[in-house]
This record gives structure tokens, C-alpha cells and sequence, in this order.
């Protein structure tokens, strides 16, 4: 999973601790050299003591060497030297420039949306330049630290804990699922009843997809493999009427919780989003998530854009994680639409369904798991 983008932030790491050290490094030997030209320049006592005129001349080459100082190195590379004498390390933003670039073109060629690059880019600044370490810490600690913060700011954006939520919800917890066809869209909700029966709670199908041939006995297949309920209405039929039945169902009993499938949509197919909010007014569901599939990369994250734009969604399920190497989706839908992504699809079977943690794919992404 992500490996792509594992190696690329990998090598970022490598390259952006290297030009730290090789920076460090030369500070230290300026600051090395200054101390020396500082001694050779110190009068000698035992000399000083029998000539005055010695004393201003000594003075004079001090200033001189001063000078020099200043002109050659600069004040940022004085306080990075004064800064090693005592034991640290300043980063500076020269340190990073080329790093950086090659950080942005790896986030771009996996499919991280644009803003989102951006964003981890200032944070990577923001962390790292004018940082000082001290000496004994690895500067790549330093680098990965950056990294942590960054890539965790874009993806737990609107983050929340999902099974508290279902837990505290009083029931039955309706929720619909929407999302263009063919991402896994019925497979997610047949993972996702069996999430719920693993901790506890009962659901019912509702197959609000009435548009498409054969979606009911897609569905049922599911249903039956799993042995739960499954309502269903004639192809053709309304939606909220479907789902509406699966609410009053649960009601009647005592199911936790309700979900509806949908027909596979674009935003902008206007009859099938009226639909939609149809349901919305009929049903009220608690919660709408957006499916779509992690290996379509920016074309996921658009479309979750514009579905959350066209009908405000709660959180994503991210699907096909397993076959996905490039994690752009993964780490730009939540910033771009605000909304978490809530489970990653890892499978076929109906187990390979994970609650989403930002933390544990941050680590994951940094290879901090083991
Ligand atoms: N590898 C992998 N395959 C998945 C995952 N989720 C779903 N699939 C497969 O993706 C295909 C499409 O899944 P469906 O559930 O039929 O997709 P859908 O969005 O409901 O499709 P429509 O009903 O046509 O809208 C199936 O072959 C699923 O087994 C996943 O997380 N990983």
C-alpha cells in the first residue's frame, strides 16, 4: 500500500538530512577556522609587554579580521557558526531549497492534489528552517519530525472517531453511500455491515440504487453471503422510498443500523443529485459518505470535491488502498473537502476493511510501524 510515495518521502528524508549535515558541516569547519585565524591574531603576551606601539597594531588586524568575517560569511553563517560552538544546529532555508523542489514533484507525480503539496511544503518550512538541533539529535529526526507534522495536518483534517459516533447515535444510525459507479461502492457497504456486526451492532441493506439492472442482485448476493436483511424495490423505483423502507424496518426491529446504497452518480448527472437530495429531505441520514476507489488518484480527489460541493458528504471511504502505490488520494481528499476519510478499502473480502487512522498511515508512510 502507498509504497511509491513511501520511497519518495523516503528519499526526501535522506536528501534533505545530507544537505542539513554537509551545511553543518561546513559551518563548523568556518568556525574552526575563525577560532584559529582569532588565536593567530592575539598578541603575545610576553612580546606585548615591551612594546606599545604592537598594541595598536594589533588592534588594527583584530578589526580587520572582524571585517572579513563579516564580509565573507554573512550574519546567517556567523550565528550558524556561534550556534555550532555552543553545540547546535541551524537549519537554514538554502538548506532545504532543492530538497523541497524535489519534495513537490514527488508529491505531484503521486497524485497529491496541488493545495494539499503546497500545504505540506509550508509546514516542512515552517518546522524545519531557523530550527536548531543540538548536535547529538540525527538531523534526520529533525526531517522526519517536519514531515510527521505536515503530512498529519493534511490528513486528519475534520478527523473523528467514527465508532463513538455510531455508538452514541440513537438508532437506527441511517447512512448513504454515494459516489461515481464501479468503485466498490456495494462491496464497502457489505464490509462495512460486517465491521458493525464484529463490534456489535445489527444492520439492515437498503438498495437505493433502483438505476441500474442487476444492481439488486448485486446487492443481494452480498446480503444473503452475510445473512442480513435486504430491502429492495423494483428497478425503476424511488430511492428514499427504498431507503425510507429500510429505516422503518430497523425501527420495527430494533437494528442498529441502516445502510443505503445509491445509484452511481456523477455530480453533475442533475436527475440522479436531485435523488439524492430527495433522500437527504425524506430520510434525513445521519451520515453520507462518499466511496471512491484510492487508485484513481487526482480523479478521486476531484470528484470528491465536487460531491461535496453538489451534496455536503460526512467522510470518504477510501477503496483499494491494497492496489494503490501512489496515496495521493489518501493524503488530499480530507483537506480538500474538510471531511475525514473514514475506512480504507484493503481487499476483496469482506473483512479488508480498516478504520481510517491518520496517525498509523503517517507512521505507515514514514515506516515507523515495525
Ligand atoms: N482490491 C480491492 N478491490 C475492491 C475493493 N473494494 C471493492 N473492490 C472490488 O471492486 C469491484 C467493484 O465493486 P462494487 O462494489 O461492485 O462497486 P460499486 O461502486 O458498487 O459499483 P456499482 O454498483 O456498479 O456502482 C468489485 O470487483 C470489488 O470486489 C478494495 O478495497 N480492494
Amino acid at each position: 500500500m502507498f509504497d511509491g510515495l513511501k520511497d519518495k518521502l523516503s528519499s526526501f528524508r535522506e536528501d534533505a538530512a545530507e544537505e542539513v549535515e554537509e551545511k553543518a558541516e561546513e559551518a563548523e569547519t568556518e568556525a574552526d577556522a575563525d577560532a584559529t585565524a582569532d588565536a593567530e591574531a592575539a598578541p603575545d603576551p610576553e612580546t606585548e609587554r615591551g612594546s606599545d606601539a604592537s598594541d595598536g597594531d594589533a588592534t588594527a588586524s583584530d578589526a580587520a579580521a572582524a571585517d572579513d568575517a563579516g564580509e565573507d560569511s554573512g550574519p546567517g553563517r556567523l550565528k550558524r557558526a556561534a550556534a555550532f560552538a555552543t553545540g547546535k544546529v541551524i537549519v537554514e532555508e538554502e538548506d532545504l531549497e532543492e530538497p523541497l523542489q524535489d519534495l513537490e514533484l514527488a508529491l505531484l507525480s503521486s497524485d497529491v492534489e496541488m493545495s494539499v503539496a503546497d500545504r505540506i511544503l509550508d509546514t516542512v518550512r515552517e518546522k524545519m528552517i531557523g530550527e536548531t538541533r543540538a548536535q547529538v539529535e540525527t538531523t534526520d529526526q529533525l526531517v522526519t519530525e517536519a514531515l510527521h507534522d505536515a503530512l498529519l495536518d493534511v490528513i486528519s483534517v475534520g478527523q473523528f472517531d467514527f465508532e463513538e459516533r455510531i455508538a452514541e447515535a440513537d438508532k437506527p444510525v441511517t447512512i448513504v453511500f454515494t459516489g461515481v459507479n464501479g468503485v466498490g461502492k456495494t462491496t464497502s457497504i457489505a464490509k462495512l455491515s460486517e465491521w458493525l456486526a464484529e463490534r456489535g451492532y445489527s444492520s439492515v441493506l437498503a438498495n437505493g440504487d433502483t438505476y441500474r439492472a442487476g444492481a439488486n442482485e448485486q446487492i443481494r448476493e452480498h446480503a444473503e453471503a452475510l445473512d442480513r436483511k435486504l430491502i429492495a424495490h423494483e428497478q425503476g423505483g424511488d430511492p428514499a422510498a427504498v431507503i425510507y423502507d429500510g429505516v422503518e424496518y430497523a425501527e420495527a426491529n430494533d437494528i442498529d443500523v441502516v445502510l443505503g446504497d445509491t445509484a452511481g452518480r456523477l455530480h453533475t448527472s442533475n436527475d440522479l443529485m436531485a435523488q439524492l437530495e430527495k433522500i437527504d429531505r425524506v430520510v434525513d441520514p445521519d451520515l453520507t459518505l462518499f466511496v471512491d476507489e484510492a487508485v484513481a488518484g487526482q480523479d478521486a480527489v476531484k470528484r470528491a470535491q465536487e460531491f461535496n460541493d453538489a451534496a455536503a458528504i460526512d467522510g470518504t471511504v477510501l477503496t483499494k488502498a491494497d492496489a494503490d502505490s501512489s496515496g495521493g488520494a489518501a493524503i488530499s481528499i480530507a483537506y480538500v473537502t474538510g471531511r475525514p476519510i473514514l475506512f480504507l478499502g484493503v481487499g476483496q473480502g469482506y473483512d479488508d476493511i480498516e478504520l481510517f487512522d491518520p496517525e498509523e498511515l503517517v507512521d505507515e508512510l514514514l515506516g515507523e510501524t515495525e
